[in-house]
């Protein structure tokens, strides 16, 4: 049974996804704990409805990026990897050197197109007829880690950006719980 720290700033439908797949009995992983960056984020109240322990950090309560990391790792439990599931920070040099090749990333667009922070909206705007979802390791690029696994969402005729969003979210809570598992599976995690 391997443990996972699960990283999220907002909504946490991701973390939800990654939450109830864990509780298939071949699931291999559970979720040890939820390190949260913003003190009034919805996932914290979905954490605590699976009675998930959760770590919240305000980073304004750090002097910097160092700091605030060092408070993580030194309350982290032991975990194999941490999951970052729509985590909007960069992950620095401290949480880097002490999960080697074991951050993974979920990133709503197919890298290396649309890095950043709004991948969906910069995929519509741009008008592709296909986007998807891309699951990397991280690294201390942005959204430049090796790619782990990829999967395809058509843009439809007429599809509003609300349309677009929600298909890819649907995409992801099939696509990031499946290769977390796959990861264990293979004992790359
Ligand atoms: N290590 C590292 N950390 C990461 C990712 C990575 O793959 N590598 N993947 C991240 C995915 N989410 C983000 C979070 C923040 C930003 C971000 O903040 N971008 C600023 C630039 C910030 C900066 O340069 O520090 C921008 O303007 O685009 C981008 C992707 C999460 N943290
Ligand atoms: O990799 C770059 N940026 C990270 C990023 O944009 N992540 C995205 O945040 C969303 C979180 O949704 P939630 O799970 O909270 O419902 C989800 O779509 C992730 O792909």
């Amino acid at each position: 049974m391997k443990s996972l720290a699960v990283f999220a700033s907002g909504n946490g439908t991701n973390f939800e996804a990654l939450a109830n797949a864990a509780q298939a009995a071949d699931s291999h992983y559970q979720i040890a704990v939820l390190v949260c960056d913003q003190v009034q984020a919805p996932v914290i109240q979905k954490a605590a409805a699976r009675h998930i322990p959760t770590l919240v950090v305000n980073f304004k309560d750090y002097a910097n990026k160092a700091a605030a990391e060092t408070y993580i790792l030194s309350q982290l439990p032991p975990v194999d990897a941490l999951i970052l599931a729509g985590y909007m920070r960069i992950i620095g040099p401290t949480l880097l050197n002490a999960f080697p090749k074991r951050i993974i990333n979920l990133h709503p667009a197919l890298l290396p197109s649309f890095p950043g922070r709004q991948g969906i909206k910069d995929a519509f705007d741009y008008g592709v007829k296909v986007t998807g979802v891309t699951v990397h390791y991280v690294d201390a690029g942005i959204d430049t880690g090796e790619i782990i696994a990829q999967d395809p969402v058509r843009v439809s005729p007429g599809m509003t950006l609300a349309q677009l969003e929600a298909a890819i979210h649907h995409q992801e809570h099939q696509t990031f719980p499946a290769t977390v598992k796959q990861l264990i599976e293979e004992g790359a995690i």
